[in-house]
Parts: C-alpha cells; sequence; structure tokens
C-alpha cells in the first residue's frame, strides 16, 4: 500500500497472509480474505506457481509472531477455470483455497462479509485496501498492515481514455487513482467498502500500471466480488 497508514492491529480480522515456504522458511507475497472457516479468496495470479503454501489469521506484523496468529495449510487451490495467466486485463483474477483445518474464530479472525451477486458500487463510495504490499513503487513490503482510503471510480470514469481504457472490464472495479494505491504484496487482499455502514469486501487486488503503482488516473484495479458469487457458491458449496 502506497500511502494510507498503518491499520490498527486485527482492525481488518479478514486480512490474512499467503505466504509460500523457501527452504526451511516462509515468505509473505500475497493477501486474501477469510470467507469461510475453512475456505480462503484470493487472487488467480497468486496461485499461479505451484508451491508449499501456508495462510496467516489473525496477523499484523508479519515480522513478528505477536501470539494471535493462526497458521493454516492449504489443502487444495481452486483456480478460475478462465484465467489466463498470460491476460491480467482478460479479468478471472479470482482463486480460492481450501484450508486444511477450519479457523477459529475471535477477536483476531472473522469473515470478511460478501456482497450479493451483481451489486456495483457508486462512484466514490467509501473504500479501504489493505494489505503488506510495497509502500512505494518498488520499495519494500511493510511489516505491520497497512490500509489506505480508495474511493470507487466508477467503470465510466475508469475504462475512458485517459484512464485504463478496455484494459479495464466490467468484472472488475476501479478505486483511487490518487497519491494512495495498492502495490505489489498487496494482491489477493480485500477491497473493503462501506455498504449500510457494514464493511463489505467488493474487491480483490488484482493489478495495479507498470509504470508506478500510484500512477497518476491508474487506479487500483480489482477483480469485482459480486461477479464471481455464483462460482464461488459452487466450489465451497
Ligand atoms: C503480476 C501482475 C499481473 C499483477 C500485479 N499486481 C499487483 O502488483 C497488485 F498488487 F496491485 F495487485 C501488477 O499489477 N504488477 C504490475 C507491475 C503489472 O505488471 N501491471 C500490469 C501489467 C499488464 C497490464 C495490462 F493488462 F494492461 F496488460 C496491466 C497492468
Amino acid at each position: 500500500v502506497v500511502g494510507g497508514e498503518v491499520a490498527r492491529p486485527n482492525s481488518w480480522p479478514w486480512q490474512i497472509s499467503l505466504q509460500y515456504k523457501s527452504g526451511s522458511s516462509f515468505y509473505h507475497t500475497c493477501g486474501g480474505t477469510l470467507i469461510r472457516r475453512g475456505w480462503v479468496m484470493t487472487a488467480a495470479h497468486c496461485v499461479d506457481r505451484s508451491r508449499t503454501w501456508r495462510v496467516v489469521l489473525g496477523d499484523h506484523n508479519i515480522n513478528s509472531h505477536e501470539g494471535r496468529e493462526q497458521y493454516m495449510s492449504v489443502s487444495r487451490v481452486y483456480i478460475h477455470p478462465n484465467w489466463n495467466s498470460n491476460n491480467v486485463a482478460g479479468g478471472w483474477d479470482i482463486a480460492l483455497l481450501r484450508l486444511s483445518s477450519d479457523a477459529s474464530l475471535n477477536n483476531y479472525v472473522q469473515l470478511g462479509a460478501l456482497p450479493p451477486a451483481g451489486q456495483v458500487l457508486p462512484h466514490n463510495n467509501a473504500c479501504y485496501i489493505t494489505g503488506w504490499g510495497r509502500t512505494q513503487t518498488g520499495g519494500q513490503l511493510s511489516a505491520q498492515l497497512k490500509q489506505a482510503y480508495l474511493p470507487v471510480v466508477d467503470h465510466k470514469t475508469c475504462s475512458s481514455s485517459g484512464w485504463w481504457g478496455s484494459t479495464v472490464k466490467n468484472s472488475m472495479v476501479c478505486a483511487g487513482g490518487g497519491s494512495d494505491s495498492g502495490c505489489q504484496g498487496d494482491s489477493g487482499g480485500p477491497l473493503n467498502c462501506s455498504v449500510n455502514g457494514q464493511w463489505v469486501v467488493h474487491g480483490v487486488t488484482s493489478f495495479v500500471s507498470s509504470s508506478g503503482c500510484n500512477a497518476y488516473r491508474k487506479p487500483t484495479v480489482f477483480t469485482r466480488v459480486s461477479a464471481y458469487i455464483s462460482w464461488m457458491n459452487s466450489i465451497m458449496g
């Protein structure tokens, strides 16, 4: 996350860290959202490579053990069948991870709420991106979970010339476009939007401009969760 601020610890209790094993250590690579006690929603581009994964719940500082974390292994990865790793502009950047055991819900670990199928938020709807991604273009990951206020940019604006043009599809949500943005390492994490006073996860962080995370008129682009409710239900049962 470029800009924004460090989140109050565990104030986004559905945010997870997706980590891969290398040698004897695990490394943060993406975010994700706990949507059922045994299921995590993330981006397909995060799990393109088959690795040994773990999901960390209840985390704040990914470099220190604070005692609230739950470490879960992943028993199966479901990547959307239409995802094409050579074409992020095509959309379909969504995947589900089946955890090998159910999470324990508490003050630090909660389920993220999903939107009703088809719901599209209006221009300027209040949303926050959260994640441990780079804090500047080409910078380092954040040790502590960050948040940034990214209001929705409607499709009409986001897909216009000077903005993303036809790269952005209707199955995506744009948010931000100013000096705050997502950045590498935030992928797969939630876009948390305020709807009727409740936080609802409307986006899965998908891409930013290759010329810079907070490039002018290139809002952060998210997979629109409300376009994939039936697919997710078909997988999770
Ligand atoms: C691995 C990538 C597919 C996704 C990667 N995602 C992110 O960094 C994040 F965190 F914002 F989700 C990204 O945007 N990386 C930048 C550096 C990038 O490559 N952006 C990008 C590439 C191609 C296009 C397109 F679709 F226009 F070809 C658009 C953006």
